[in-house]
């Protein structure tokens, strides 16, 4: 991408979007074209279209998605699926419309089989049964991967999708109900720990497995394969490595000084039992992540301090 070039970050003000705008002016690029949903609804197929003929981008990073946890997820079945069809569908015909230089899908770990064997390889995609919680979700990111082929197919299109692992950072999504896991846990210590609680509820068993990635290790993972990666095939992008529920809780519990005890709530869903991502294709390409989970969680926590404690009345 030259440094001039008109590059439409999706879903900006998002932990993900947010990242990669960062990334962008860190990198140089000073030409980055911005829309809150209020300002622009992507499932208004008509309001994109008129954005794009004013604006023209020639990149777009499409990181803007109804996105959410497993609660979230298996609660809003019908906007996980709506929301994310349409925001692809729109996004992705109109930039073919308008001859988008590049465009970057962001899809999910969750689009792999349930039950897939680990490390999850990008061609495991689609040969077997999802996981139930967040199908919905998936079968719209699975949509948006085959827009992005098929587009490439009949007309050429240079759409590349990226499959994020679990991801967690700065800017991210605190709310109980909606969030994911780690910012879940990062808040319900941190509360404990102030309001003097002797107990964290955990939700499920606490032995499914998860990865997590830091969003700005993800953002500098869009950045090189916008860059370097122009093939059909899907990428997955992740740290290789993976650590239970109840593992994390722990090295939450230690970050935050919480003291009291875990309790798990088995009446709340596992999920998947675990999604660890192969990322030997992205390794191969020359990228590896910097940030390590310890680290991560302690950034976490600072940037959640910062923006959601209210400061000790003087
Ligand atoms: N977080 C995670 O663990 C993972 C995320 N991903 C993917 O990464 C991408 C970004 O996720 P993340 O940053 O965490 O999500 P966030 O919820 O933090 O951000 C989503 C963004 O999408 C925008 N958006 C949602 N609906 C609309 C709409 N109708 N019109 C316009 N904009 C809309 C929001 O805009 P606004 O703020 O203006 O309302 C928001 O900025 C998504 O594609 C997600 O599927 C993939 C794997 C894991
Ligand atoms: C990125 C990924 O994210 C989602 O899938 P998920 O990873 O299953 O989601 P999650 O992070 O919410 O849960 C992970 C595990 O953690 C357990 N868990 C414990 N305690 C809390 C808790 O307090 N909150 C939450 N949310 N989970 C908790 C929870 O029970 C589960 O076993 C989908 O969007 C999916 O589509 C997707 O793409």
């Amino acid at each position: 991408m030259n440094k001039e070039a008109k590059i439409y970050v999706a879903g900006h003000r998002g932990m993900v979007g947010s990242a990669i705008c960062r990334r962008l002016k860190a990198n140089g690029y000073n030409n980055i074209i911005i829309r809150t949903s209020s300002e622009l609804d992507l499932r208004n197929q008509q309001a994109v279209q008129e954005f794009f003929a004013n604006e023209r981008p020639d990149y777009v990073f499409l990181a803007a998605a109804k996105v959410g946890g497993i609660h979230a997820n298996n609660t809003f079945r019908a906007e996980f699926l709506y929301d994310n069809l349409m925001i692809e569908a729109n996004i992705i015909h109109t930039a073919y419309l308008h001859q988008v230089t590049k465009l970057m899908f962001l899809g999910s770990s969750c689009i792999y089989p349930k039950l897939a064997p680990q490390p999850l390889r990008e061609d495991y995609l689609l040969t077997g049964p999802l996981e139930q919680t967040n199908e919905p979700y998936a079968i719209a990111k699975i949509a948006g991967i085959k827009l992005c082929e098929a587009y490439r197919d009949q007309y050429s299109c240079n759409f590349i999708s990226v499959m994020p692992t679990n991801l967690y950072g700065y800017n991210d999504n605190y709310d109980l109900n909606n969030s994911h896991v780690l910012p879940a846990l990062i808040r319900k210590f941190h509360e404990a720990k102030e309001n003097g609680s002797n107990e964290v509820v955990v939700w499920g068993t606490g032995s499914p497995m998860r990865e997590f990635l830091f969003a700005d290790d993800l953002a500098d993972a869009c950045l090189y394969l916008m860059e370097n990666y122009n093939e059909r095939e899907l990428v997955n992008i992740g740290t290789g490595e993976d650590i239970s529920i109840k593992e994390l809780a722990l090295l939450v519990k230690e970050v935050t000084g919480f003291e009291g005890e875990l309790v798990f709530d088995s009446t709340k869903p596992d999920g998947t039992p675990r999604k660890l991502m192969d990322v030997s294709k992205l390794h191969n390409t020359g990228f590896k992540h910097k940030v390590e989970l310890r680290e991560g969680i302690k950034l976490a926590y600072e940037d959640f301090k910062q923006k959601h404690t209210v400061p000790a009345l003087s």
